[in-house]
């Protein structure tokens, strides 16, 4: 394994038996993560891009292949060692930002980095994704982009190695997508964090260093951006 390699995904499948049926969400997948890299998985709905992320993320385990993070074979790991690597090596973004209502952005930010070790500066990480004066404010008082972004300040302030996003503009209008996907980058560069984007949009795939397209469970392209474009000159 060379040194910038954060994560190795070595013939992953997860298969599913309905009834008489086999169905394979994932095939025989292999691919790496180089450290501050960034990466989008575009794939239509159903071509497993979730299934993948699920297994990258710890949530779920292959039925077959091996997922080597840092080093460590996370595909042997019971379930708290899981839970281990869950809460420290990843922080997931999601559509929808999933914030517990009844605390305040920096609230929200603190509660998940209490548990873990390592975790940056809350005010800094606050700062950094434009939400140094909002820390006061509850969910309720923010817009659909600001929530993300308060999101993306709880996924990053743990300090993980991988960020992991799960279609982190698809409940954004254009222009406050542009603007998630602008700060993304922004963290992808400051942190040096590996960032990891699945989507159906293709036209996020020209921000990215690399693009991995899926179908029906299985990678059917890689393509490296060798200058890829800012998220402002992307349009959908
Ligand atoms: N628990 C399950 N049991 C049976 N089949 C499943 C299960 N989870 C996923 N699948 C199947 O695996 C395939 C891939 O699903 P997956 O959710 O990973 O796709 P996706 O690319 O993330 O789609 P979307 O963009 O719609 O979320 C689909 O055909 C789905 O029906």
């Amino acid at each position: 394994m060379t040194d910038n390699v954060i994560m190795k995904v070595e013939n992953v499948s997860k298969l599913y038996q309905m009834g008489e049926v086999t169905v394979a969400a994932a095939k025989n997948i292999s691919l790496e993560l180089l450290k501050g890299e960034f990466v989008v998985i575009l794939g239509p709905s159903g071509s497993g891009k979730s299934t993948l992320l699920n297994i990258l993320g710890g949530m779920d385990l292959p039925s077959e292949g091996t997922v080597i993070m840092e080093g460590e074979n996370i595909t042997n790991y019971n379930d708290s060692k899981l839970t281990a690597y869950r809460r420290e090596k990843i922080g997931f973004v999601f559509q929808f930002y999933n914030l517990m209502s009844n605390l305040t952005a920096k609230e929200n930010v603190e509660l998940a980095t209490e548990i873990c070790k390592g975790a940056l500066d809350i005010d800094e990480v606050m700062e950094a994704v434009g939400l140094g004066d909002r820390k006061d404010h509850f969910p309720a008082q923010m817009s659909g982009g600001e929530q993300q972004r308060v999101a993306i300040a709880r996924a990053v302030a743990k300090n993980p190695a991988l960020l992991l996003c799960d279609e982190p503009t698809g409940a954004l209008d254009f222009k406050t997508g542009i603007k998630i996907l602008t700060l993304l980058k922004e963290i992808n560069q400051k942190y040096n964090k590996t960032v990891v984007i699945i989507t159906h949009n293709v036209p996020i795939g020209d921000m990215a260093d690399r693009v991995i397209k899926m179908r029906s469970g299985e990678i059917t392209e890689v393509k490296i951006n060798k200058n890829p474009i800012h998220p402002e000159g992307i349009e959908w």
